[in-house]
């Protein structure tokens, strides 16, 4: 089994030629998403006012601590979750104004990796009869690659296409989740603490594995983590989210070892992968 992928695309170095040549796949503007306190019933901003954008192939994170908005800002920005206010601009399509059939026509070129690859799963198909469905779905999409050569590419055995969710790992089911991915070619993936939940023996070759297919289809990657290390073993860039805002921006190299904010600063020091400490 080959376990390098090869080259579809020239990979992108980064803030290259893709970026340069190719609109951003995602464009957030102010956005504000209101959620209601499960005690008080009061509304608060679980996004209060975020901008970004991500270039074509390039790949970027956000961080922050538990319940800074992390998810909520990804689910707003794909269209899967709710917006209170602000503009997202997916794809080169704002999601304000965009019928629900544009939008399903959309979905296949944003793929979601989730950090619980068993949930993400139905345990009544087989990985076989699930890849089966999304080629049914998709059929001139995935036409370009066989199930056994698609498992090859995320290293997996073909042995494992008639295996079920529950007898696979933690980690084949995750690498079954980006196959699952990888094969609808979108133009951008988000991974949600995709390795949080695997044996931390499996959590590198997962990520290597992400990385690779970024490098190899020209997939921009929007991972959402608190991990520094993996952050910083996959990302060129990084968001600091606290309580619902952008608090600092900028390459993972300068954020992460010179940042000029005290609380970025602060979230470093105590978050895993906190090797790469602020100097000042
Ligand atoms: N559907 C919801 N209804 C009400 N409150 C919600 C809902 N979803 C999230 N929240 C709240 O919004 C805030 C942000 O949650 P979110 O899950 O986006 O944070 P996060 O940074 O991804 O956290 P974690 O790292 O723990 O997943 C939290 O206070 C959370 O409790």
């Amino acid at each position: 089994m080959s376990g390098m992928l090869e080259k579809e695309v020239p990979a992108d170095d980064g803030g290259g030629l893709l970026a340069q040549v190719a609109p951003p796949v995602l464009v957030v503007d102010g956005l504000i998403v209101e959620h209601r306190n499960g005690t008080t019933g009061e509304a608060f901003r679980a996004v209060d006012g975020v901008s970004l954008r991500v270039a074509a192939g390039e790949s970027t994170a956000v961080v922050g601590e538990s319940g800074s908005g992390k998810t909520t800002l990804a689910m707003a920005a794909t269209g899967l979750g709710p917006r209170s206010g602000g503009r997202v601009e997916l794809l080169g399509h704002a999601l304000d104004g965009l019928s629900r059939r544009r939008l399903r026509d959309l979905r296949p070129e944003v793929q979601i990796v989730f950090q619980d690859p068993h949930g993400s799963l139905d345990g009544r198909q087989s990985v076989r009869s699930g890849l089966r469905e999304l080629r049914r779905l998709q059929r001139e999409r995935t036409a370009w690659i066989d199930d056994a050569a698609l498992l090859e590419r995320v290293r997996l055995s073909p042995d494992l296409l008639d295996r079920y969710p529950h007898q696979l790992s933690g980690g084949q089911a995750q690498r079954v989740c980006i196959a699952r991915a990888l094969l609808m070619r979108p133009r951008l993936i988000v991974a949600d603490e995709p390795t949080s939940g695997l044996d931390v023996s499996v959590q590198a070759d997962v990520l290597d594995l992400l990385r690779e297919v970024r490098e190899t289809t020209g997939a921009a990657l929007l991972m959402i983590s608190h991990d520094l290390a993996v952050v910083r073993s996959v990302c060129e860039t990084v968001h600091v989210m606290r309580r619902g805002r952008v608090v600092e921006s900028g390459p993972c190299e300068t954020v992460f070892t010179d940042s000029a904010d005290a609380y970025t600063r602060e979230l470093i020091a105590a978050m895993p992968g906190a090797r790469w400490r602020a100097r000042r």
